[in-house]
């Protein structure tokens, strides 16, 4: 996974057929996606629950980009080992799941996967600026995490500060929540590069109807790369 500044986009399979992973892993791929986000609740740290390890070990053969693993868990430490042996190739955890991220980073980059850090609404850039030469990625969430197809929260002035501290350093801003094409624009012109999209993918379309999935990942790729250069 070599680092890319480009527009990428990351379906988060929260929106897609629960009964249907596998193919709905390849629908979104074959139609288009760069990444594939997974959203990992615990029922404690958000009030939902959904993937463990084992369920992201059977995505693992169906995922051809990368699988990047979103921890919504707390806490993290006991459980990163298991997200790597189940294949993930991102895994992120939240600044707020405990008081110790800058060893959580560190165990995960000890495991060869790439390390994330993400960021409530109401948590602020600076809580992570001492942290960004052990991250690869930087997730601000633009809704409060635990659910797919909630309303779009103005982060724009965090990513802006948060690109501003990362300087020249190689590290991905991701955006998660309530991005479509409408929204998408406003975060990329701040200096996001990879946009999680669920429900703004998934609607309307079916593993039967995958051309659906290729025209919304191509709307929301098409207004974000519309405010670049
Ligand atoms: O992490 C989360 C929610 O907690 C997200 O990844 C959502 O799944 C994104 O869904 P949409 O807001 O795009 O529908
Ligand atoms: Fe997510």
């Amino acid at each position: 996974m070599n680092f890319d500044r480009s527009i990428k986009i990351a379906p988060s399979i929260l929106s897609a057929d629960f009964a249907n992973f596998g193919q709905e892993i390849q629908a979104i791929e074959t139609q288009g996606a760069d990444w594939v986000h997974v959203d990992v609740m615990d029922g404690h740290f958000v009030p939902n629950l959904t993937f463990g390890p084992p369920a992201v070990k059977a995505f693992r053969p169906h995922v051809k980009t990368v699988m990047d693993v979103h921890l919504m868990i707390s806490p993290v430490d006991p459980y990163i080992q298991a997200y790597a042996d189940a294949g993930a190739d991102v895994l992120t955890a939240h600044v707020e799941a405990g008081p110790h991220s800058h060893r959580t980073l560190q165990a995960i980059r000890a495991t060869g996967m790439k390390a994330g850090i993400a960021l409530n609404p109401g948590t602020p850039a600076e809580a992570v600026e001492h942290l960004l030469d052990l991250t690869d990625l930087v997730c601000v969430m633009t809704v409060n995490p635990g659910f797919g197809g909630q309303k779009f929260i103005d982060m724009t002035a965090k990513v802006r500060r948060l690109r501003q501290m990362i300087g020249d350093r190689p590290v991905h801003i991701e955006i998660d929540g309530g991005v479509d094409p409408s929204t998408a624009p406003l975060v990329a012109a701040a200096g996001a590069d990879v946009l999680v999209a669920g429900s703004a993918v998934f609607k309307g379309g079916s593993v039967s109807n995958p051309s659906v999935y290729g025209d919304n990942i191509r709307a929301v790729r098409a207004a974000a790369e519309g405010v670049l250069n």
